[in-house]
Parts: C-alpha cells; structure tokens; sequence
C-alpha cells in the first residue's frame, strides 16, 4: 500500500495521485530496479558517458503552464544518478586511503563538530556524519551546546580545535541559533581546516580565476562528483542553477563555471524561471520547494541534480487512495489536519516512513524523469554525496597538514 504513494507534484505537501494516474508500480520504481553503473571511479575528466538520445517527437514539452506538465506522456525513463553508490564507493576509497595513512605516518584524520541547540534535523545530521566518519576510520569530535550559547562560547571551542593537532577539519552545523552572527562564527574557523569550505577566504578563492580554495564546500563538490561520474559534459554547455544560497547554490555556480558551463542562476526574484530552466543542459535545483521544477521546465534530455530536501506528510495518502476522489482527500486532509497528525490515527501512517513524512526533491521526479537524460533521486542522490565530500576534505586536510601523499 505506501509503496503506491506518490507526488501529484502540485502541492508542496504530498498529495495522493487518483488512481488512473498511477502508473503500473513496475514503471514507478523502475528507477530503483536499474542498473546504473557510472563510468569510473576518481578518474578527473572521464570519458563522456553520453545521456540517452532522446526522440524529440515523443516528448511533447511545450511553455505550457505548470498544471499542464502532469499531461506530459512519455515512456522514456531519465538514467538515475546514484548517489547513495557512488558515496558509498567513495568512503570505501577513503577507508581504504586512510588505512595506507595511519600505517605510513600513524596520523588518523580527525573531524570536529559543534552542534549548537537541539533541532532534530541537525541532530541526525551530526549522528550520521559521526556514524560515516567511524565506519572510515575518521576519528570524530562532537560538541553539543545549548540553544542559548553565546557566539563567543562557540568561538572558544572553535579557537580550541584550531590549534589541536589531532583535529584535520572543523564542522559548525547550519543553521545556527537566530541570535548568532553565522559570519563571526564562520570566520573564526581555520581556512585550513574548514572542511564546509564556508570561511570566506574559501568561497573568495573559488570565485577568483587562477586561485583554488582549500576546501570546496562539500554539496556543491559532490553534485559535480556526480556529474563527473556519469560523464555528463560540462565544457560549452548551459547549466542552472537553481537558488543562490552561500552554501549550495552559489558555489555550485562557480564550479559549474570553472568547468567551463556558461550558467545562469535561477532566483526568488528571477521572471520565468522555467523558461530559463528549460534552456539548460544541466539543471542544479537547490531551493529548499518541494516539487518546485515541473516537467515542463525541463529540456528533453537534460541531466538533472536535484539538491532539495524536503519533509513532506506522508500520512493521509493511504485514506485518500482508498477514497479514490478528490474531494475524498481534501475532507480526509482537513479531517487529519485538525487530529494534528500524530493522534490515535498514527496506525494510518505510511509504515515505510516511521518519522511520518517522506523526503522528496526540488524536482517534481515523477515528471522530470520522464523527460530527462539523468537525474537523481531524493533521498539517495545528493545528500550521501555531501557526508562523503565532506570525508574527503577531511582525509585531504590531514594529508596536506602532515605533507602526505
Ligand atoms: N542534499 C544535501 O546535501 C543538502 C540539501 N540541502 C537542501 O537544499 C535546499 C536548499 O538549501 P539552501 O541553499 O540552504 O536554502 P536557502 O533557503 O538558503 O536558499 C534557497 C535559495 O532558493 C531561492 N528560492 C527560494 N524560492 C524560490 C523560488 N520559488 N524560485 C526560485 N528560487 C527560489 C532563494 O532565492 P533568494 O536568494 O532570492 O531568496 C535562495 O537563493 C533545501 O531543501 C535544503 O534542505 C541543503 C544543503 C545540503
Ligand atoms: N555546516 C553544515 N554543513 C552541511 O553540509 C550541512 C549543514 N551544516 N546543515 C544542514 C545541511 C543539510 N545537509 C545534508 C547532509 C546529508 C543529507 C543526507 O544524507 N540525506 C539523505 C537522507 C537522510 C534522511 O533520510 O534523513 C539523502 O538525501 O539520501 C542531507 C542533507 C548538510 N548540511
């Protein structure tokens, strides 16, 4: 039963589709089922591994209005870019790297991280990264501090990792308490050993031609690792990215640029932003709207790098499929909205999602991978890729500290 739940991608909130709309569950998990093996692992400029040719004529993607891109009817199906393998492909090099390390030069790579307050997001943010680090051998340091901190009590511990040898990279997880000045905080980190690549040295040094910062922040890093893995060209071609923030989307712009993409960056405030989109060989979706990019917005054949995360409900969708009826699942909407979710009806829950919600994209999936090249899935595209990135750094970090190649 949840596994017939799906996005109608026209609410931010998941919504049930009516039955006739749902394709056979073969056809829904088929990306699930591929098998999908990028090219080379670790290898700079891989051979382009060209996206599936696509026939024009069977796509029939027009200016049509958003409504209108749940009519788009294709059989073709984009290749998925896995993130979930490729990461774990990644932390087993990096297992296999710090191993050599720690018998050549008895140096274990160290990451630190602050956790300031007790948002439920971060916290498993943080037991993950610590849970990747142990599995590598990374030795990690955790400081938990209470919401109400002051920005110099974080600066202290800051100042302390800084100068403490057995630590290779520093970690301050976003978002911070809304009284704190993120820039302090940021910059008190070592250049050298902030592994986010957020200190503004960092980001100033990716922005300039002929300068390399020390470290590229770890999301945008690992959109372009995937883009790299999948051979997806990148030279001459137009990309968008889709938001500007400091820590995905603007620096996913330069790196895209840097790679030679001639890029455009899609805003809040930018006119028809799926016109824009659409020219896009190469689309980076990180805005934080569920569902936000329709099929529509999309060129037939593009690669797609979907970087948003977001909760969204997954439990009325079983009533509603029952119910078979729109108005059905508005009454059961409203009805579970005022029950406040989490009352006795829990039973209803989606038992594939134990928290309550599901995590879906930027990118309406459903749509986009029927016009796409390549895409990747949320969960299990961009988000392992930024935990490995960020191991990455931080073996890089402790092979530069102690000159070891
Ligand atoms: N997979 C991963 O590893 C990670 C995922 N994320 C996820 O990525 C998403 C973005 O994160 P983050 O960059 O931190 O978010 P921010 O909120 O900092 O930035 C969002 C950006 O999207 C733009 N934007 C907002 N609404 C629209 C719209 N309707 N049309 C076009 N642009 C819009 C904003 O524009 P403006 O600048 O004009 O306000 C802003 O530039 C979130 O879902 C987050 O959870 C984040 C980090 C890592
Ligand atoms: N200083 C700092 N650095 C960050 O890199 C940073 C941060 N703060 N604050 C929050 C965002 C968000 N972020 C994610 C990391 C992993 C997944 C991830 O692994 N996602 C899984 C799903 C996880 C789940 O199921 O909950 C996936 O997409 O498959 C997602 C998001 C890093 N961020």
């Amino acid at each position: 039963m949840a596994s017939s739940i799906l996005s109608d991608c026209s609410s931010a909130r998941l919504l049930p589709l009516r039955r006739a709309f749902l394709p056979p569950p073969a056809a829904r998990f088929r990306h699930s089922l591929a098998l999908v093996t990028p090219r080379r692992l670790f290898v700079a400029a891989p051979a382009p591994l060209p996206l599936r040719s696509r026939r024009m004529d069977s796509v029939p993607v027009t200016a049509a209005s958003a409504a209108d891109s749940a009519t788009i009817s294709t059989d073709a199906t984009a290749k998925v870019i896995d993130g979930k393998m490729v990461a774990k492909q990644i932390r087993e090099e990096i297992a296999v790297e710090i191993t050599r390390m720690k018998d050549a030069i008895g140096i274990v790579p160290g990451l630190a991280v602050i956790l300031v307050g007790s948002r439920k997001d971060s916290q498993t943010y943080v037991r993950n990264k610590k849970k990747a680090c142990e599995a590598v051998g990374i030795k990690s340091y955790e400081v938990n501090l209470p919401e109400d901190s002051s920005e110099e009590e974080v600066i202290k511990h800051i100042a302390s990792f800084n100068s403490d040898p057995s630590v290779h990279g520093i970690l301050v997880q976003l978002p911070l308490p809304h009284h704190m000045n993120d820039e302090n905080i940021l910059n008190a980190v070592s250049i050298e050993k902030d592994v986010d690549g957020f200190h503004p040295l960092n980001i100033g040094r990716l922005a300039m031609q002929g300068r390399d910062p020390f470290f590229v922040p770890c999301t945008p890093k690992g959109c372009m690792e995937l883009l790299h893995r999948y051979g997806v060209e990148i030279k001459g071609k137009r990309a968008v990215v889709i938001g500007r923030s400091n820590i995905v989307g603007m620096p996913a712009a330069l790196l895209l640029q840097k790679a030679n993409a001639t890029v455009s960056i899609v805003h809040s405030q930018t006119k028809n932003p799926e016109e824009i989109t659409r020219q896009a060989d190469i689309v980076i979706a990180a805005v934080g709207v569920a569902n936000l990019v329709r099929g529509n917005w999309i060129k037939p054949g593009a690669a797609i790098i979907d970087v948003g995360i977001n909760p969204v409900e997954a439990s009325l969708l079983l009533v509603s499929l029952a119910s078979g009826s729109l108005q059905h699942v508005l009454f059961f909407k409203c009805l579970w909205d005022l029950l406040a979710l989490d009352s006795d009806l829990k039973m209803l829950q989606d038992p594939e999602s134990p928290r309550g919600y599901r995590l879906v994209g930027d990118v309406c999936y459903e749509e986009a991978s029927k016009v796409a090249g390549a895409i990747t899935p949320v969960p299990g595209g961009v988000g392992p890729m930024t935990i490995a990135m960020l191991l990455s750094n931080t073996v890089e970090s402790a092979k530069r500290i102690h000159k070891f190649k």
